[in-house]
């Protein structure tokens, strides 16, 4: 979540008076000595200044003075912090029931075609029904199987145009080329064809992902200051963007959707996400149900995969090639790995994948100190966290970036060092509350192991093909670590690497 510039709070102080009128109406009556410990706030704005662009960031540095459970307010909105792994354990799992629900903001109601999508929805039966949907129908484990062919055809592409630029000793910006690789796995599964073919420019599909990514990641003076703040937003040009990246979604969606519809039964050929989701339809309007599935709750299913499932993927395959680029020892190590086990096979399949022990280890050291981002929940009902009372409706934030750093759990945090995880019981699935990269509980990641079988592959047949150097006589301090703020932690810069094809005798 970015915060705002310096227009923004010349806008804040013009809308002054109003808030302190409305303030008044919202005054928080809650009994603070039950609170958690927080840092003190400004009227009306709260904690908000003391947030830089980069939220994660900022509330590590302030949850190291006011501890794991931290209470701030975002404008007019109480939110507890928690950056400790015993914490979030108390929220995610003690508490799941009561802080599965989502807040609601203006960016995720227009994404979400007013909350019929699973990501964004608030907690309730219609949620429960839609992740089900999503659970048995698309994410099974039997369906990420039977897109094994799109990540084979695409991975074999990569590695085709890597080998090419490697001939001609050529640099490759992976972080492009990991982009168009997620979004063309999740384009093929989602609509049985590449954008190409569905006549779209993958890379203006790529470019409104990635900008609704950020705008979700965002300030929006609607979200912290009721009532007034949609007039800051419509100045700061916010609202108009996002609703045109939305409708250039919609439309793109109505089509491919029409167009699975005309083609019918007629066109034989692997069934993808829309092929299963008009299933639904069918279903939901011969079964006496309340429940009616429509086109929209397919928009905005698919609005999920593509803003829950790219960037992602993405940005974790980015993280680990920059900190690979960055520790040598840990490349050659990995690279080792992968190709003793592989030998003269000539590519890695995803069957070799459960052997490659190190290359686990690799991508868990690279999750714990680049997580996605903050997990956002929001409390349904009264709850009880390390002995403070958080009261209903307010915004919970799980630090899973602090937590990754915490001292009392890493040893050096700091370092990359894969081999922390040598003996340790310590995975990402939601069950270790110390790595939380696709959060956990009821509301934890449906798609992660989708995710995880593209990243996998991709890496493992970038690691096992090429030795990659740095261009332009680089060094590795060099490299930027800097993180771009947004919804998804990405790196700020592109990664440019040199590509040196390995041989294969
Ligand atoms: C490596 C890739 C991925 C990472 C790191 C990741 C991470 C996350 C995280 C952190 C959450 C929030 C969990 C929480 O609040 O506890 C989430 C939710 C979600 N993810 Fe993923 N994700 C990945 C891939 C995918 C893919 C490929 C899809 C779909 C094709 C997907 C679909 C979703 C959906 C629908 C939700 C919302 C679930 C809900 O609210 O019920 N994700 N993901």
């Amino acid at each position: 979540m970015a915060f705002p510039s310096v227009d923004m709070w010349s806008l804040l102080l013009v809308l002054f008076p109003l808030f302190f009128i409305l303030k008044r109406k919202f005054q928080d009556k809650r009994q603070s000595k039950h609170l958690p410990p927080g840092p003190p706030g400004l009227p009306i704005i709260g904690n908000l200044h003391q947030l830089r662009a980069l939220p994660h960031q900022s509330l590590c540095q302030l949850s190291k003075k006011h501890g794991p459970v931290m209470f701030i307010k975002l404008g007019f909105v109480p939110s507890v912090v928690v950056s400790s792994a015993e914490a979030a354990k108390e929220v995610l799992k003690t508490h799941d029931l009561c802080t599965c629900s989502r807040p609601v903001s203006d960016g995720t109601r227009i994404l979400s075609y007013n909350y019929i999508d699973v990501g964004f929805s608030p907690y309730g039966d219609y949620w429960r029904k839609m992740r089900k949907i999503c659970v048995l129908e698309l994410f099974s484990a039997k369906r990420v199987q039977s897109f094994k062919y799109v990540r084979e055809e695409e991975v074999t592409a990569l590695v085709d145009f890597v080998s090419k630029s490697a001939s001609s000793a050529t640099p490759v910006d992976l972080s492009e080329k990991f982009m168009a690789l997620t979004a063309n796995i999740i384009c093929k599964a989602a609509f049985g064809r590449s954008f190409k073919e569905r006549g779209f420019r993958h890379e203006r599909f790529q470019e409104v992902i990635h900008d609704c990514v950020d705008r979700l990641g965002t300030f929006s003076a609607a979200d912290f200051f009721p009532y007034v703040g949609w007039i800051i937003d419509r100045l700061a040009g916010l609202h108009g963007r996002l609703e045109r990246n939305f409708e250039e979604f919609d439309a793109f969606y109505e089509k491919v959707i029409d167009d699975h519809i005309k083609k019918g039964k007629e066109e034989a050929g692997p069934e993808d996400f829309i092929d299963v989701l008009l299933l639904e339809v069918e279903r939901s309007q011969t079964e006496a149900d309340d429940f009616q599935f429509t086109k929209d709750h397919i928009k905005a299913i698919l609005m999920n995969i593509f803003i829950g499932g790219v960037d992602t993927g993405t940005t974790t395959m980015i993280w680990v090639m920059t900190e690979l680029a960055r520790h040598p020892r840990v490349m050659r190590k990995v690279q080792e790995e992968i190709r003793t086990c592989i030998g003269e096979k000539g590519k890695v399949s995803e069957s070799d994948i459960e052997k490659l022990q190190y290359l686990r280890m690799v991508l868990k050291e690279t999750y714990r100190l680049h997580p996605t981002g903050l997990l956002i929940r929001e409390a349904m009902s009264e709850i009880n966290i390390n002995g403070y009372v958080i009261h209903p409706k307010t915004l919970i934030q799980i630090n899973v970036f602090a937590i990754g750093r915490d001292p009392t759990i890493w040893k050096n945090p700091e370092e990359f060092y894969p081999e922390r995880f040598m003996d340790s019981h310590i995975d990402f699935t939601g069950q270790n509350f110390e790595l939380l990269p696709f959060g956990a509980g009821r509301r934890g990641c449906p798609g992660m192991a989708m995710g995880l079988a593209t990243v996998d592959l991709a890496l493992a047949n970038l690691l096992f093909h090429f030795d990659w150097k740095l261009p332009y006589n680089m060094k590795e301090e060099d490299i930027s670590m800097e993180e771009a703020p947004g919804l998804v932690t990405c790196k700020k810069t592109p990664l440019l690497l040199l590509p040196v094809k390995y041989p294969l005798v």
